[in-house]
Protein backbone atom coordinates (compact mmCIF):
# COMPACT_ATOMS: atom_id res chain seq x y z
CA UNK A 1 0.00 0.00 0.00
CA UNK A 2 1.44 3.58 -1.09
CA UNK A 3 1.00 6.28 1.14
CA UNK A 4 -0.41 9.12 -0.75
CA UNK A 5 1.65 12.23 -1.11
CA UNK A 6 -0.19 15.67 -1.55
CA UNK A 7 2.04 18.33 -2.01
CA UNK A 8 1.94 22.48 -2.62
CA UNK A 9 3.76 24.04 -4.66
CA UNK A 10 3.87 27.87 -3.66
CA UNK A 11 6.18 28.98 -6.79
CA UNK A 12 6.79 32.50 -7.13
CA UNK A 13 4.24 33.28 -4.35
CA UNK A 14 4.09 33.96 0.18
CA UNK A 15 6.43 36.36 1.53
CA UNK A 16 7.63 34.81 5.22
CA UNK A 17 4.17 36.67 7.11
CA UNK A 18 1.90 35.23 4.46
CA UNK A 19 3.32 31.50 4.76
CA UNK A 20 2.74 31.71 8.47
CA UNK A 21 -0.83 32.98 7.88
CA UNK A 22 -1.61 30.12 5.40
CA UNK A 23 0.49 27.61 7.85
CA UNK A 24 -2.00 29.12 10.81
CA UNK A 25 -5.12 28.44 8.69
CA UNK A 26 -4.13 25.27 7.02
CA UNK A 27 -2.73 22.95 9.96
CA UNK A 28 -5.98 23.07 11.95
CA UNK A 29 -7.24 22.07 9.12
CA UNK A 30 -5.04 18.61 8.29
CA UNK A 31 -4.81 17.98 12.22
CA UNK A 32 -5.48 14.57 12.51
CA UNK A 33 -4.63 13.04 9.12
CA UNK A 34 -2.43 10.31 9.32
CA UNK A 35 -2.98 8.37 6.04
CA UNK A 36 -1.52 11.05 4.10
CA UNK A 37 2.14 12.74 3.65
CA UNK A 38 1.34 16.68 3.41
CA UNK A 39 4.57 18.91 2.19
CA UNK A 40 4.39 22.54 1.36
CA UNK A 41 7.17 23.78 -0.86
CA UNK A 42 7.89 27.93 -0.37
CA UNK A 43 10.40 30.07 -1.97
CA UNK A 44 13.62 29.87 -0.34
CA UNK A 45 13.75 32.77 1.41
CA UNK A 46 11.11 31.37 3.87
CA UNK A 47 12.43 27.77 4.47
CA UNK A 48 13.78 28.82 7.89
CA UNK A 49 10.90 30.40 8.68
CA UNK A 50 8.88 27.71 8.65
CA UNK A 51 9.85 24.37 10.91
CA UNK A 52 8.97 25.97 14.09
CA UNK A 53 5.43 26.63 12.28
CA UNK A 54 5.13 23.55 11.32
CA UNK A 55 6.49 21.27 14.48
CA UNK A 56 3.89 18.64 15.24
CA UNK A 57 1.47 19.55 12.37
CA UNK A 58 2.62 16.48 10.37
CA UNK A 59 3.44 18.86 7.69
CA UNK A 60 6.84 18.18 6.15
CA UNK A 61 8.49 21.47 3.91
CA UNK A 62 10.14 20.99 0.44
CA UNK A 63 12.49 23.10 -1.50
CA UNK A 64 10.88 24.17 -5.09
CA UNK A 65 14.75 23.58 -6.67
CA UNK A 66 18.37 22.50 -5.92
CA UNK A 67 22.21 22.80 -7.16
CA UNK A 68 24.17 19.95 -7.80
CA UNK A 69 27.12 20.95 -5.89
CA UNK A 70 27.64 21.22 -1.74
CA UNK A 71 29.57 24.55 -1.92
CA UNK A 72 31.46 26.93 -4.24
CA UNK A 73 31.76 29.75 -6.61
CA UNK A 74 28.14 29.01 -8.06
CA UNK A 75 26.46 32.91 -7.16
CA UNK A 76 23.07 32.70 -6.70
CA UNK A 77 22.61 28.55 -5.97
CA UNK A 78 21.62 26.94 -2.82
CA UNK A 79 23.03 23.31 -2.03
CA UNK A 80 21.38 20.36 -0.48
CA UNK A 81 22.76 20.31 2.62
CA UNK A 82 22.31 24.33 2.86
CA UNK A 83 17.99 22.88 2.54
CA UNK A 84 18.85 20.71 4.92
CA UNK A 85 20.29 23.56 7.08
CA UNK A 86 17.05 25.34 6.20
CA UNK A 87 14.81 22.72 7.24
CA UNK A 88 13.84 21.15 3.86
CA UNK A 89 13.25 17.45 3.62
CA UNK A 90 12.39 17.54 0.19
CA UNK A 91 13.02 18.86 -3.00
CA UNK A 92 10.89 19.62 -6.59
CA UNK A 93 13.30 19.14 -9.08
CA UNK A 94 12.56 19.42 -12.82
CA UNK A 95 9.63 21.26 -12.65
CA UNK A 96 8.18 22.07 -16.44
CA UNK A 97 8.52 25.62 -15.24
CA UNK A 98 12.25 25.73 -14.40
CA UNK A 99 12.29 23.32 -17.71
CA UNK A 100 10.89 26.30 -19.68
CA UNK A 101 12.23 29.36 -18.37
CA UNK A 102 15.77 28.77 -16.68
CA UNK A 103 17.32 26.04 -19.10
CA UNK A 104 16.88 23.09 -16.95
CA UNK A 105 17.64 19.52 -18.87
CA UNK A 106 17.52 16.10 -18.47
CA UNK A 107 21.42 16.13 -17.64
CA UNK A 108 20.89 19.18 -14.85
CA UNK A 109 17.22 17.34 -13.29
CA UNK A 110 19.75 13.84 -12.97
CA UNK A 111 22.67 16.16 -11.22
CA UNK A 112 20.10 17.38 -8.91
CA UNK A 113 17.91 13.89 -8.55
CA UNK A 114 21.83 12.82 -7.42
CA UNK A 115 22.62 15.13 -5.15
CA UNK A 116 19.54 15.83 -3.41
CA UNK A 117 19.54 12.08 -2.50
CA UNK A 118 23.66 11.75 -1.35
CA UNK A 119 22.20 14.71 0.50
CA UNK A 120 19.65 12.88 2.12
CA UNK A 121 16.54 15.04 0.50
CA UNK A 122 13.44 13.18 -0.93
CA UNK A 123 13.24 14.52 -4.80
CA UNK A 124 9.98 15.04 -6.08
CA UNK A 125 10.94 14.42 -9.58
CA UNK A 126 8.89 16.45 -12.29
CA UNK A 127 7.79 15.30 -16.00
CA UNK A 128 5.23 16.01 -18.79
CA UNK A 129 4.44 16.50 -22.38
CA UNK A 130 3.56 19.88 -23.90
CA UNK A 131 0.20 20.51 -25.30
CA UNK A 132 2.50 20.17 -28.98
CA UNK A 133 4.09 16.75 -27.64
CA UNK A 134 0.43 15.46 -26.95
CA UNK A 135 -1.42 16.35 -29.84
CA UNK A 136 1.93 14.99 -32.03
CA UNK A 137 1.49 11.46 -30.33
CA UNK A 138 4.63 11.73 -28.20
CA UNK A 139 3.72 11.88 -24.74
CA UNK A 140 4.97 8.21 -24.03
CA UNK A 141 7.74 8.97 -25.88
CA UNK A 142 8.82 12.33 -24.48
CA UNK A 143 7.61 10.62 -20.89
CA UNK A 144 10.31 8.07 -21.41
CA UNK A 145 12.67 10.28 -22.29
CA UNK A 146 12.61 12.24 -18.89
CA UNK A 147 12.51 9.41 -16.69
CA UNK A 148 15.15 7.41 -18.37
CA UNK A 149 17.60 10.80 -18.29
CA UNK A 150 16.49 12.13 -15.14
CA UNK A 151 16.94 8.89 -13.26
CA UNK A 152 20.37 8.30 -15.22
CA UNK A 153 22.86 5.89 -13.18
CA UNK A 154 20.60 5.34 -10.23
CA UNK A 155 20.36 1.96 -8.72
CA UNK A 156 17.45 0.47 -7.33
CA UNK A 157 18.00 1.21 -3.79
CA UNK A 158 19.16 4.99 -4.74
CA UNK A 159 15.96 5.23 -6.41
CA UNK A 160 13.82 4.52 -3.22
CA UNK A 161 13.19 7.42 -2.04
CA UNK A 162 12.25 9.39 -5.49
CA UNK A 163 8.67 10.33 -5.67
CA UNK A 164 7.51 11.31 -9.45
CA UNK A 165 5.68 14.09 -10.49
CA UNK A 166 3.72 14.13 -13.70
CA UNK A 167 2.22 17.62 -14.91
CA UNK A 168 1.34 17.78 -18.69
CA UNK A 169 2.78 20.82 -19.11
CA UNK A 170 -0.52 21.90 -21.09
CA UNK A 171 -2.57 21.49 -17.88
CA UNK A 172 -0.71 23.57 -15.29
CA UNK A 173 -1.97 26.85 -14.29
CA UNK A 174 -4.71 26.24 -17.36
CA UNK A 175 -7.62 25.28 -15.57
CA UNK A 176 -7.58 22.36 -17.99
CA UNK A 177 -6.89 19.04 -16.07
CA UNK A 178 -6.30 15.63 -17.73
CA UNK A 179 -8.96 13.52 -17.38
CA UNK A 180 -8.86 10.72 -14.72
CA UNK A 181 -8.01 8.18 -17.97
CA UNK A 182 -5.34 10.51 -19.72
CA UNK A 183 -4.03 10.94 -15.94
CA UNK A 184 -4.56 6.99 -15.03
CA UNK A 185 -2.92 6.08 -18.23
CA UNK A 186 0.38 7.90 -18.62
CA UNK A 187 1.18 7.35 -14.82
CA UNK A 188 0.31 3.86 -15.45
CA UNK A 189 2.92 3.75 -18.33
CA UNK A 190 5.59 5.67 -16.00
CA UNK A 191 5.28 2.73 -13.95
CA UNK A 192 5.95 0.49 -16.19
CA UNK A 193 9.05 2.22 -17.62
CA UNK A 194 9.86 2.24 -13.24
CA UNK A 195 9.81 -1.46 -13.29
CA UNK A 196 11.88 -2.13 -16.65
CA UNK A 197 14.40 0.64 -14.63
CA UNK A 198 14.61 -0.58 -11.42
CA UNK A 199 12.37 -3.56 -11.12
CA UNK A 200 8.92 -4.56 -10.94
CA UNK A 201 9.14 -4.03 -6.10
CA UNK A 202 10.42 -0.62 -6.75
CA UNK A 203 7.89 0.49 -9.23
CA UNK A 204 5.22 -1.19 -6.77
CA UNK A 205 6.54 1.07 -4.02
CA UNK A 206 7.08 4.50 -6.26
CA UNK A 207 4.62 6.89 -5.47
CA UNK A 208 3.30 9.20 -8.46
CA UNK A 209 1.93 12.59 -7.70
CA UNK A 210 -0.30 14.09 -10.58
CA UNK A 211 -0.26 17.61 -11.13
CA UNK A 212 -1.81 20.11 -12.95
CA UNK A 213 -5.31 22.45 -12.42
CA UNK A 214 -5.64 19.83 -9.23
CA UNK A 215 -8.74 21.39 -7.68
CA UNK A 216 -11.11 20.48 -4.36
CA UNK A 217 -13.66 19.07 -7.20
CA UNK A 218 -11.23 16.85 -9.10
CA UNK A 219 -9.02 15.76 -6.56
CA UNK A 220 -11.40 12.60 -5.25
CA UNK A 221 -11.76 11.05 -9.34
CA UNK A 222 -7.97 11.38 -10.35
CA UNK A 223 -6.77 9.93 -6.95
CA UNK A 224 -9.49 7.09 -7.21
CA UNK A 225 -7.40 6.07 -9.81
CA UNK A 226 -4.98 3.00 -8.93
CA UNK A 227 -1.86 4.48 -10.15
CA UNK A 228 -2.53 7.67 -8.81
CA UNK A 229 -1.24 8.32 -5.19
CA UNK A 230 -1.22 11.80 -4.79
CA UNK A 231 -0.77 15.40 -6.04
CA UNK A 232 1.55 18.22 -6.94
CA UNK A 233 -0.47 21.52 -6.72
CA UNK A 234 -0.09 24.52 -7.50
CA UNK A 235 -2.96 27.39 -7.41
CA UNK A 236 -5.38 25.39 -5.01
CA UNK A 237 -2.51 25.45 -2.43
CA UNK A 238 -2.36 28.42 -1.72
CA UNK A 239 -5.32 28.87 0.78
CA UNK A 240 -5.59 26.34 3.44
CA UNK A 241 -9.20 25.72 3.00
CA UNK A 242 -9.02 24.45 -0.84
CA UNK A 243 -5.28 22.61 0.13
CA UNK A 244 -7.00 21.18 3.05
CA UNK A 245 -10.29 19.58 1.09
CA UNK A 246 -7.40 18.28 -1.40
CA UNK A 247 -5.20 16.26 1.36
CA UNK A 248 -8.60 14.94 2.56
CA UNK A 249 -10.20 14.14 -0.32
CA UNK A 250 -9.90 10.38 0.85
CA UNK A 251 -12.44 10.79 3.47
O1 LIG B 1 3.58 22.26 -9.25
C1 LIG B 1 2.38 22.41 -9.46
C2 LIG B 1 1.87 22.43 -10.80
O2 LIG B 1 2.63 23.23 -11.64
C3 LIG B 1 0.40 22.63 -10.92
O3 LIG B 1 0.01 23.97 -10.82
P1 LIG B 1 -1.56 24.34 -10.83
O4 LIG B 1 -2.20 23.46 -9.79
O5 LIG B 1 -1.62 25.78 -10.49
O6 LIG B 1 -2.05 24.00 -12.21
Amino acid sequence: MRKPVIAGNWKLFKTKNEALALIEELAPLVSGVSNVEIVVAPVFTVLPTLPAALAGTGISLAAQDVFWEEEGAFTGEVSPRMLLDAGASHVIIGHSERRQYFGETEETVNKKVKAALKGALVPIMCIGETLEAREAGDTFKVLERQLRGGLEGLTATQFAPVIIAYEPVWAIGTGKVASDDQAQEAHAFIRSVIAEMFGKPAAEKVRILYGGSVKPENAKGLMSRPDIDGALVGGASLKGSSFASIVRYGE
